[in-house]
């Protein structure tokens, strides 16, 4: 009786049910698992053929082994190939996948897996450079990052003719003969630094703030004329600096805000700290404004009484006062371009010499430092030249020091090395206007290529097997283990070749020579014991290199 259940059979049906129900279940949960991981193997292998067709026929690198799928899709190669990687790491993946491909040209992926393609040879660098260069343009996404603070009139972003004009425009500005009259700009800040220095002996220096501070006070007051150590100029130092020197919450984060639009980024609930960044960056943009416009009206004023002072510098005494002034006689001839710079493009130059101008060449004297540290041979080579310029000269007048120093071998040699082991700007990227071909690779419309200098600067193809050592003579002619390799005359490229390249490049290296001239000839530098040194950033910022300072005249 016990046994008997009149509700057997019913019972029967809801176990065929759920049976049923189980057996559906797992079929769907593998239908969906399938899909995932056919989704996801679409996306990890041939997602990026969908967009331009010319990465079907160039090799890819592939998903790194011991990176999950999921970060892979979110970071693609970023972990290895971009600011997320320090430059050591971001040179050696660059050359290892170039030899496991054999392949100049590779393509791997960006974030969120956007494609990319890297060139890793000089002759592939020379065709985006100068071969082509109109045909390869700043991507939006780097537009968008660099006009959030420079705004997108000036010469960085424009392209094209408008670009030609511009650049013709202002050259002249930099030409050497009007940057030697910035000398005792130069001179002044080196030596306020190594009173700095000798006036703290026991202290440990951190070099990248210092030379921080002292590549600020130079743009400052060679790009605009005004002293960050005056009342009017503290606000604007204040404002500009903590754009630069603030940490972002992780490298991450700054990335992504640097891409996105600045109508979005104000639209945000943003953080405290990048709140702050914003309203710093609309600070420094109406100083910078306000100055334009007064130099303007003195030099509206000076004309009307001197109509000759048309098209010239009146005083040479900053970047600014030649880019009011300057006029160009050949763009005066076209009526289609103007020839002088409107007041917001002007604004944006500053803005841009600023940027562009004032971190850089911080990290190429804090790398130096950092090498000549480490190198106590090749420092001692260096001050002994300095030295001997400095007995043997007969004159006080800094403009002709600062000629004579701008031909010293050695000191030329020094830089040159510095800035080819540690490049301050790690890498470049540009987009394809139009279908081109590179090497016998097509390259379709709206490819992005990427030039990562810090990789070339570091292969032993052009440079030999001690491509990772600092050796300054090797740009020596007279340098005998140079007879065996033929470098390529691209292959090295901090400041870029052609009609793109760095138009501050005499500025910096000018600069970079005076302030070593002040520093090495009164003290020494060595590397604290213990010290890591560490380098990332967009632009490779030596972090926490700290140097202790000898006084050479109490040695
Ligand atoms: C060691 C120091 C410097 C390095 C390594 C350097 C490097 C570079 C590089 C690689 C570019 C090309 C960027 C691109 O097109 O994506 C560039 C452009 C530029 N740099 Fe420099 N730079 C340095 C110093 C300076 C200084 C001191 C100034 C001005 C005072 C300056 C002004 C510019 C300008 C205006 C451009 C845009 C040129 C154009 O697009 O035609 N740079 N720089």
């Amino acid at each position: 009786q016990k046994w008997f259940n009149p509700s057997f059979p019913k019972n029967i049906g809801s176990i065929l049910l759920g049976t049923l129900w189980l057996v559906v279940s797992f079929l769907l949960l593998c239908c969906i698992l399938a899909i995932v991981s056919a989704l996801r193997h679409w996306l990890v292998h041939s997602y990026r053929w969908l967009f331009t067709p010319c990465y079907r026929k160039i090799p890819f690198a592939g998903k790194p082994q011991q990176l999950q799928w999921w970060r892979y899709l979110f970071y693609g190669h970023s972990s290895y190939a971009a600011v997320m990687a320090s430059p050591n790491e971001i040179a050696r993946w660059f050359l290892q996948t170039r030899t496991k491909l054999h392949s100049y040209l590779f393509s791997y992926c960006f974030m969120f897996l956007a494609p990319r393609i890297a060139l890793v040879s000089p002759e592939a660098a020379k065709h985006v450079m100068v071969k082509n260069v109109r045909n390869y343009v700043k991507p939006p996404m780097v537009r968008q990052g660099l006009s959030n603070l420079l705004g997108n009139k000036g010469i960085l972003l424009a392209e094209g003719d408008d670009h030609a004009r511009q650049r013709r425009i202002i050259l002249p500005a930099f030409h050497f003969d009007a940057l030697v009259h910035l000398g005792p700009i130069f001179r002044a800040q080196g030596q306020q630094v190594v009173q700095r220095w000798l006036n703290r002996p026991e202290e440990a220096i951190d070099v990248h703030l210092d030379m921080t501070q002292v590549t600020m006070n130079v743009i400052a007051l060679a790009a605009f004329g005004y002293d960050p150590n005056t009342d009017s100029g503290q606000e604007l130092y204040r404002a500009y600096r903590d754009i630069f020197t603030q940490r972002p919450p992780s490298r991450m984060l700054a990335m992504l805000f640097s891409l996105l639009p600045s109508w979005l980024l104000q639209s945000m609930p943003l953080s405290r700290l990048l709140r702050r960044q914003q309203s710093n960056v609309r600070l420094v943009k109406k100083k910078v404004t306000e100055i334009v416009q007064k130099r303007r009206e003195e030099y509206e004023a000076l004309l009307v009484k001197d109509s000759n002072a048309m098209g010239k510098s009146t005083t040479n005494r900053d970047l600014l006062d030649m880019l009011v002034a300057a006029r160009d006689p050949e763009l005066e001839k076209k009526s289609s371009h103007l020839p002088y710079l409107t007041d917001e493009e002007i604004t944006s130059q500053a803005l841009t010499f600023m940027a562009a101008g004032q971190v850089t060449t911080a990290v190429l004297l804090s790398w130096t430092l950092f090498e000549l540290s480490i190198h106590p041979s090749a420092q001692e080579k260096l001050r002994q030249e300095l030295q001997t310029m400095e007995t043997t000269l007969s004159t006080q007048d800094i403009t002709e020091m600062v000629q004579h120093l701008d031909k010293l071998e050695y000191l030329d040699v020094v830089l040159h090395e510095s800035l080819r082991l540690h490049p301050p700007v790690l890498f470049i990227t540009r987009q394809a206007v139009q279908d081109d071909e590179i090497l016998g690779f097509p390259i379709s419309q709206g490819a992005i290529v990427n030039i990562p200098i810090v990789a070339l600067h570091r292969d032993p193809e052009q440079w030999g097997p001690d491509a990772e050592s600092f050796r300054p003579e090797r740009f020596l002619s007279s340098d005998k283990n140079n007879v065996v390799i033929q470098r390529h005359a691209m292959a090295w490229l901090p400041f870029l070749y052609g009609t793109r390249a760095c138009t501050g490049q005499r500025f910096a290296m000018l600069e970079a020579k005076t302030i070593l001239f002040e520093l090495l000839t009164k003290v020494s530098v060595r590397l604290q014991p213990g010290c890591e040194v560490k380098g990332y950033g967009m632009v490779s910022v030596p972090r926490d290199v700290r140097l202790q300072v000898v006084d050479l005249h109490k040695e």
